[in-house]
């Protein structure tokens, strides 16, 4: 369980809910992946969504990026109704997806990298004939996020050239220069040797002290130490939910692990 910092309430008002879905439910040609899902998200938490293959974890993802259109159902993000919201407008309500969606130029710097990310939100891009000194304060910030995912000593390298582990957490920088206040993370561990996971289950919970996450995980064991709260899918539907104690134990949630099944 995570220390986290004061929260402030949200805009609305509307409780301590970043995040809300009301009778979410997604159909493909009549099979319906996702069934009324009631999804509460707490402000300032790690909030993790896991299931047995086919639960629907990645579909419930989707529509709360806004990939995917719901079938029925609605999204509430900070009390505001965002389920007709497109995708690229999100980022600008405060809600970044990372991870799934590359966002690393691999020909370009660490450096270059992060401050193409930081230019996005100022509408400008691809300022790099302009003088140094005009992107000094980009500068300064880039090389501060660069510090706060520890790649000071890659700063100059091409990103092609980094480790799939560092990879990610210029990823993160990347994603941390939209100044984000929820980051949706599909299986940030997935491809990650155990060092790896170390390092971005650290940087998940520097995140999160100030900021509300929400990710798909397949690894057990970083669900466990890094989640507040845990839903777990199956077929679809909420199975059960809760802190990793109540999940682990509850005989449900056991059973649909059971079977060859894996979370
Ligand atoms: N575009 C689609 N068209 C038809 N069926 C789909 C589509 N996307 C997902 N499904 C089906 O919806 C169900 C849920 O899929 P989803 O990928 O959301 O599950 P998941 O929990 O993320 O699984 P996994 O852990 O294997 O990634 C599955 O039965 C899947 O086959």
């Amino acid at each position: 369980m995570q220390q986290h910092a004061p929260r402030p309430s949200g805009p609305t008002g509307d409780g301590d809910n970043i995040i809300e879905t009301r009778g979410l439910t997604k159909e493909f040609l009549g099979f319906v992946a996702v069934r009324d899902v009631n999804l509460k998200v707490k402000r300032h938490t790690i909030h993790a969504l896991i299931g047995p293959n086919g639960a629907g974890k990645t579909t419930v993802f989707n529509l709360l990026t806004k990939f995917l259109r719901p079938t029925s159902g609605s999204i509430h993000f900070n009390g505001v109704d965002v389920t007709r919201t497109a995708p690229a407008d999100m980022a600008g309500q405060g809600m970044v997806r990372s991870f799934q969606i590359s966002s690393v130029f691999s020909h370009l710097t660490v450096l270059e990298n992060v401050r193409v990310a930081l230019q996005r939100p100022l509408g400008i891009s691809f300022h790099f004939w302009k003088p140094r000194r005009t992107l000094h304060p980009l500068h300064e910030r880039a090389d501060e996020l660069i510090e706060w995912v520890g790649l000071t000593p890659y700063r100059d390298v091409n990103a092609g050239e980094l480790s799939y582990g560092r990879k990610r957490a210029l990823e993160f920088a990347t994603t941390l220069a939209l100044e984000p206040e929820m980051l949706l993370l599909d299986e940030p561990m997935a491809g990650l040797g155990h060092e790896d996971i170390h390092r971005i289950s650290s940087l998940i919970k520097r995140v999160a002290a100030n900021r509300t996450v929400l990710m798909v995980e397949h690894n057990l064991s970083v669900v466990a130490d890094l989640s507040d709260t845990i839903t777990v899918l199956t077929r679809g539907s909420v199975l059960a939910e809760g802190d990793y104690a109540a999940v682990s134990t509850n005989p449900s949630v056991r059973e649909a692990y059971i079977g060859g099944v894996h979370a």
